[in-house]
């Protein structure tokens, strides 16, 4: 799997002039946007929904990575469908019928990502693994950015990469999302990785360009 991808997560950018942050790493050449979406229950933060899904659809044509941080989210599904997303990642925490809301997602003709928390283990990945595109691994706990990465969940990318290829889904593309910086991109990309998620580190930087320069040597040292 050769595939590997820099998706800037908006939570860390400035509100105030989203359009003019996101035109800044999409400049720079990303083309996917991750949009966390909060809801104060599954995880102790709020933070946007469909409508500012569908404002960026509008604005850009770059792959729209939402990651749904919400109790049930099949109730909020549709909206984002409708909002213009491209992928729709749900935790596998957050609803009793995981395997119902990601085909929900699918049946839209989406891309559908699986979300774990980081103490969540790979169980039902066997299970799973026919009805997503995309498997997230937490590398924090959900809910806020600029955390440093719990190194725990390095074996579990391994461990998912392994199953993964095992199940014959070995192009099932695993995400990282949280704490990944040039100090941590080779690791998470050494495990298995190779969709990375980082907000802090490219937002917190004046210059985004060089920002994701440096993460893309550190990932190709
Ligand atoms: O899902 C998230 C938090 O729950 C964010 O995507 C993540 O925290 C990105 O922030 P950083 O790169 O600063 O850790
Ligand atoms: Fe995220």
């Amino acid at each position: 799997m050769n595939v590997t991808k820099l998706a800037p997560s908006i939570l860390s950018a400035d509100f105030g002039c989203l359009e003019r942050e996101v035109a800044s790493v999409v400049e720079a050449g990303c083309d996917w946007i991750h949009v966390d979406v909060m809801d104060g229950r599954f995880v102790p933060n709020i933070t946007m929904g469909p409508l500012v899904v569908s404002a960026l659809r509008r604005r850009f044509t770059c792959t729209l990575d939402v990651h749904l941080m919400v109790e049930q989210p099949e109730s909020i599904i549709p909206a984002f469908v409708e909002a213009g997303a491209d992928v729709i990642t749900i935790h596998q925490e957050a609803t009793h019928h995981p395997h119902r809301a990601l085909q929900m997602i699918r049946n839209t003709g989406l891309r559908a990502g699986l979300a774990l928390n980081p103490g969540t283990g790979l169980d039902g990945l066997p299970y799973l693994a026919d009805d997503i595109d995309l498997l997230l691994v937490m590398t924090v706990n959900p809910g806020f950015g600029g955390q440093n990465l719990i190194p725990a969940t390095l074996s579990k990318i391994a461990s998912a990469r392994r199953q993964l290829v095992e199940l014959g889904h070995g192009d099932v593309l695993i995400e990282v999302d949280g704490g990944i910086n040039e100090h941590t991109i080779r690791q998470v990309h050494e495990a298995g990785a190779n969709v990375f998620v980082a907000g802090s580190a490219v937002f917190d930087h004046p210059d985004r360009a060089d920002a994701l320069a440096r993460l893309t040597k550190a990932l190709m040292s």
